[in-house]
């Protein structure tokens, strides 16, 4: 039997246009589905005002813990074939989405290069990642950024992110 080697990583995924849940859980069925990547927990969804660009409609955001015997590139092939076929148009920066999906964590990889950088640039700065990535792993660190715990406390926008629901899908990984 060959030996394939799993990797952890950490996705945050966000909408804020249309049906927003209808368009997370989809994103999270094709995700499932994916050859080589199997999702282990999910958190709950939240509700967070728009960060950047404010002039839009509020997001709403979660994270999803998952497995893949995927490299990093072949993860964003997948994430970004769900995008476009969740209607994603890449109009403007940081501007309303119907999907995103952003790798944050990737096993111990830390790469920079013009397609993919790992962990991602804004993760330790965006509450509206930190506090949903928080419940799927509570006592993660961020190698030389601190702990989950401590980002959250410094970031701009922790007291806008406001938990809302659970996706009826993920509720059997909730508790993984
Ligand atoms: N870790 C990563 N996860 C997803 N995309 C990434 C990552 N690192 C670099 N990218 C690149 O970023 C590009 C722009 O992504 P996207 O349109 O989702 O940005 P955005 O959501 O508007 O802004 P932000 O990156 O601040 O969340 C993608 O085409 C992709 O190649
Ligand atoms: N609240 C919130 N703000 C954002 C978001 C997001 O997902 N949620 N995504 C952005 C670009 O990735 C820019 N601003």
């Amino acid at each position: 039997m060959t030996d394939v080697t799993e990797t952890v990583f950490y996705l945050a995924l966000g909408s804020n246009q249309g049906d927003r849940e209808s368009h997370l859980e989809r994103a999270l069925m094709q995700l499932h589905a994916a050859p080589g990547v199997r999702l282990v927990k999910v958190s709950s969804v939240y509700e967070t005002a728009p960060v950047g660009k404010t002039d839009q409609p509020v997001f709403l955001n979660m994270a999803v813990k998952g497995c893949t015997v995927l490299s990093p590139e072949e993860l964003l092939d997948e994430t970004q074939r769900i995008e476009s076929e969740g209607g994603r148009m890449r109009e403007e920066l940081w501007g309303p989405r119907t999907i995103d999906l952003d790798i944050l964590l990737f096993g111990t990889e830390r790469k920079a290069t013009n397609r993919l950088s790992i962990p991602h640039p804004r993760l330790s700065e965006r509450a509206f990642v930190l506090i949903p990535l928080a419940e799927v792993e509570p006592d993660l660190t961020i190698d030389s950024l601190g702990s989950i715990s401590e980002l959250i406390e410094r970031s701009a926008d922790k007291d806008s992110v406001v938990k809302k629901s659970v996706l009826a899908w993920g509720e059997e990984l909730r508790g993984n």
